[in-house]
């Protein structure tokens, strides 16, 4: 057991016996000076380690610490400590630490600033994207969101990039997060980046970082990108439908070579970063138009989540609106424990074109707003209500047949996305027909 942590420690080690020879070194400075571990045992360390003061620790017993060494053309810091056993030196033990000057700099001079960004962008960051969810918060009893649930447990744990597609206010973000906590990297950080709400001139600063004195106005000391910020862990581009051609060229090249290189350097940055994508633009649509990179779509394609609007899965609207006033009400510090019947009603029956987050908002201002210890009617936003005389029934019939097939046109047409032909087949009317109506109800 001991051997495997040497062996995996950062250091790299090497243990002298008192005139010099090697007894020990530990496989990954083996793999450095590529040498052959059995065959340096017993050797002479200078005949092994270049510029190697271990022959001479191991004779006097002074230790050194934090010595420069020149390596194979890098400065190491190396340490070197004696060896006692019953107050006679038997030997000496010496580990690199750092691996070389540039790294120590780094790590000395700038580890303060370096944290305190980090710190600053991570809590940034995990305060936009609100809470850490898990797949444990995505509530829905329908069958696409549980077979969603079941692919998310399938590809959580690797590495391949997935595309979460859907209307805004889905899930998709709630999706990626659970994607991430499942994953391996689930300890590591979670960075969003919305392509769609970062000026197309800072985008490429914001997701590479730059270096001191890139720009006009560049931070001291430069900026860290998102991509360096997500090593290890997962980089969530919301909105990737949104991202400017010349970017997507930028983030092509990240994806291909997994390294990252800042605005104004010379040098580029290995970065181990998982992709999780989402967007609700029609990207095929905008491959063929030429306004999405072909080969970009299909890096980022590998896995597709596909979550349905909530107007195509009804099924949900019942305990999503429970568990939002549950959580709202806890929130509010207010106690109100449930939906009235009727108004679940009028919940069923809206379109939700904004989803599930207008779902919460009119909830929100319902739990607000309510007199009761239940959501009521009253409570609810008015533009929930237009259709109550539906429920009620309190209208001539005309009246209500008339509300009626304008809503069930209305809604069919935006299933359809505006087509039209599609529009009068699921109703089973005629084109004609669809049209006379449409014209009778101002639905254009
Ligand atoms: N299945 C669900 N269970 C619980 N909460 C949900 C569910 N779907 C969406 N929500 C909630 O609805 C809100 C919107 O979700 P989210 O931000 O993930 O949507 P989105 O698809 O990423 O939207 P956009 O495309 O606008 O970024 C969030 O507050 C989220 O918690």
């Amino acid at each position: 057991m001991l051997e495997t942590i040497i062996d995996n420690a950062y250091e790299w080690l090497v243990v002298v016996n008192k005139d010099g020879m090697i007894d020990y070194m530990n496989k990954t400075y083996c793999e450095f000076l590529e040498v052959d571990r059995e065959t340096v045992v017993g050797r002479h360390v200078t005949d092994v380690i270049e510029n190697t003061r271990m022959h001479i620790v191991a004779r006097s017993g002074n230790m050194e610490l934090a010595d420069l060494q020149y390596i194979r053309g890098n400065y190491m810091i190396a340490n070197r400590v004696p060896i006692y056993q019953d107050d006679e030196i038997i030997g000496a033990v010496g580990t690199v630490i750092f691996r070389d000057t540039e790294q120590w700099k780094q790590m000395n001079t700038h580890i303060k600033v370096l944290l305190s960004e980090l710190e600053y962008y991570r809590s940034g960051s995990s305060k936009e994207n609100g809470a850490s969810y898990s797949l444990y918060d995505i509530v829905g009893t329908s069958e696409p969101i549980r077979s969603l649930k079941e692919k998310v447990k399938q590809v959580a744990s690797g590495n391949v990039s997935v595309l979460i597609r859907g209307e805004s206010g889905t899930g998709k973000e709630l999706f990626a997060h659970s994607i991430h906590q499942l994953s391996e990297r689930s300890n590591r950080p979670f960075i969003k980046v919305n392509c769609g709400a970062i000026p197309d001139q800072l985008l490429e600063s914001e997701l590479f970082g730059y270096e001191e004195g890139a720009f006009t106005g560049a931070k001291k000391g430069g900026k860290l990108g998102k991509f360096e910020l997500a090593d290890k862990g997962t980089i969530f581009l919301d909105e990737i439908g949104d991202m400017p051609a010349n970017m997507q060229v930028k983030l092509l090249r990240v994806l291909q070579d997994r390294e990252v290189e800042r605005v104004g350097s010379l040098r580029t940055k290995k970065v181990d970063v998982r992709i999780i994508a989402a967007t609700n633009r029609p990207l095929e649509a905008m491959v063929e138009e030429r306004r999405f990179r072909e080969d970009l779509f299909y890096r980022i394609n590998v896995i597709q989540l596909f979550i349905p609007a909530l107007r195509e899965r009804v099924q949900d609207v019942k305990p999503l609106a429970e568990s939002f006033v549950r959580k709202i009400s806890a929130k509010a510090g207010k106690r109100v424990i449930g939906i009235e019947d009727n108004a679940m009603q009028l919940l069923l029956q809206h379109n939700w074109p904004g989803n599930a987050r207008e779902l919460e908002n009119a909830l929100e201002a319902s739990v607000h707003l309510t007199r009761t210890e239940t959501v009521d009617v009253a409570s609810l936003p008015d533009y929930l209500k237009e259709n109550e005389g539906l429920v009620t029934g309190n209208r001539k019939l005309k009246d209500i047949v008339e509300k009626a097939e304008c809503e069930a046109i209305r809604k069919t047409l935006i299933q359809c996305e505006n087509d039209k032909l599609a529009a009068a087949k699921i109703l089973g009317i005629g084109k004609t027909s669809l049209y006379d109506k449409i014209n009778k109800y101002d639905l254009v």
